[in-house]
């Protein structure tokens, strides 16, 4: 498809045709250059922070590593009345996302899964007793080697109760996250984040022993200053992101953020949008944890920067979510964002209730209003389904096979152009003038024409800023 722009773009009757390779080539490359943003040295990098923290690093082993590959036995307890009732997804649909994570932590493997109705998740036991007992007897005679009860977070004292009941280790939906997470970070923003997200873990599952056993003052204070270390790194790197945005800014490229549930096909999106060969979309929850830069070109030949972001994923604790807010901000800061859905999931209303619903949370109300009527709403996956459905607003496309890619293409430009208060003109100029000369340098000349009334002149079709547009006038005043 890309290439197909780019002749599109070259293709105009006469005059500066190299002129406008070179320039497309050009600003491509400069573009390109801005892909991923750039990671200082003298910032604190984890395995620095680790070797200082021998202390941490014994305490995090003891909680995380995925060396040793757990055969688990999956649990969903639901509430099946009252206001904490889900009505968006169903319990088995919840059952299957759990699933899918155990899945991505491979060679991990499902031992076998249940629903449990219950009417409230706050006991020691979670179960009452008779639940209990059939799990216990299910679990201890099966070849389970752990338990994953399918819940944000649990207590200390219903992780000791369970694992004595069932008689192997129980996790919840937070160490799981986690665990994915180290996995799947590389960046030193990444791993910092997530090496952040860990701390509130390690802290709430300290049990009485371990308390007894050593200083807890000292713990603490470790704990503390190791935390203090990650934030000053983060804050650090946030800093660079705000000035790689800015620099960007003042390049005048439009961005535009891919935003989704994970799994829904984002990277898969950008790379059929902006046919970035070196992306990877994988079948697996959060196969993206940073936020990558990937140049495109909408029809009109107009530069793009598509800004794929981290997945969104319900039931998992805000402290988790916290660590990820700064490699979101590119997303709420871009001209146009592309939300994406997967219209073959079953679990769609819920999962598009929780993005947005995140989203709100982290901008504030007021924000968020504003940032509303940039949204686009993308249903991706749609061959996967066999009736797609006409729901307002929504452009049913697919990455895989490109189906709606053009539609797509279109609704984003004509959102670009009137976010980043651009303008599609065809201006009548002198041919080979100074006005052609200055439209080259300062706004993107789609086509040159010859004028078919009067052969001194020429037809430029331009995108061109607002501002560029004010002063061409100024300076020319011989426009159409
Ligand atoms: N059938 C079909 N599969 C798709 C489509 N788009 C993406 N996929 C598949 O869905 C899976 C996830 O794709 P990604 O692009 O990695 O999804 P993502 O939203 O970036 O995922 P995270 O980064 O983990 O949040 C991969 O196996 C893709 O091949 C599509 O249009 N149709
Ligand atoms: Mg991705």
């Amino acid at each position: 498809m890309l290439r197909a722009l780019f002749s599109k773009s070259q293709r105009f009757k006469r005059g500066s045709g190299s002129y406008l390779k070179w320039r497309t080539i050009f600003s491509f490359t400069k573009l390109q250059q801005q892909k991923q943003f750039p990671e200082s040295n003298d910032i604190l990098c984890t395995s620095e922070i680790d070797d200082k923290d021998r202390e941490y690093q014994e305490l995090s082993s003891r909680f995380f590593g995925v060396e040793k590959a757990y055969n688990c036995y999956i649990i969903h307890p639901y509430i099946k009345w009252g206001p904490k009732k889900q009505i968006l997804t169903t319990p088995e649909d919840q059952l299957e996302e759990a699933e899918s994570l155990i899945r991505t932590l491979d060679p991990w493997t499902v031992e076998g899964k249940v629903v449990v109705p219950l009417t409230s998740l706050d006991k020691k036991t979670i179960f009452g007793s008779g639940n209990l007992e059939k799990l216990r007897n299910t679990i201890r005679s099966s070849k389970a080697t752990a338990v994953f009860m399918n819940m944000s977070t649990l207590k200390i004292m219903q992780i000791e109760e369970l694992e004595s009941q069932f008689g192997v280790p129980i996790f919840d939906r937070y160490k799981i996250v986690i665990e994915i997470l180290r996995l799947h970070a590389i960046s030193k923003h990444a791993k910092l984040q997530v090496a952040l997200a860990e701390i509130p873990y390690i802290t709430n599952r300290l049990t009485q022993k371990d308390i007894a056993c050593s200083n807890p003052e000292k713990r603490k204070l470790m704990l503390h200053s190791r935390e203090q270390k990650l934030k000053a790194a983060i804050k650090k790197l946030r800093t660079q992101h705000e000035m790689t945005r800015n620099r960007r800014k003042s390049l005048e490229f439009p961005s535009v953020a891919v935003v989704g549930y994970t799994n829904c096909g984002k990277t898969s999106l950008i790379k059929a949008l902006s046919n970035d060969k070196d992306l990877q979309p994988r079948n697996q929850l959060f196969a993206t944890l940073d936020v990558t830069m990937h140049a495109g070109l909408l029809p009109s030949t107009l530069e793009v920067l598509y800004v794929d972001t981290v997945g969104f994923i319900s039931d998992i604790p805000t402290t988790l979510i916290e660590c990820f807010i700064a490699t979101l901000e590119d997303a709420l800061f871009a001209t146009v964002i592309l939300h994406v859905e997967d219209i073959s999931s079953k679990k769609r209303k819920h999962q598009r209730n929780h993005v947005l619903q995140t989203l709100e949370n982290l901008l504030g109300k007021s924000l968020w209003k504003d940032k509303l009527n940039k949204i686009i709403t993308v249903g991706n996956k749609c061959d996967l389904v066999e009736e797609i459905d006409n729901e307002s607003g929504l452009i049913p496309v697919s990455a895989k096979t490109g189906q709606g890619l053009d539609k797509l293409l279109k609704v984003l430009e004509d959102a670009v152009l009137k976010e980043s208060n651009r303008r599609l003109l065809t201006i009548k100029i002198p041919f080979g003038g100074e006005e052609i000369r200055w439209l080259y340098k300062n706004a993107t000349v789609k086509t040159e024409e010859e004028n078919p009334d009067d052969s001194q002149y020429e037809n430029a079709t331009v995108i061109i800023s607002e501002a560029k547009y004010h002063q061409f006038q100024k300076q020319f005043c011989n426009h159409r």
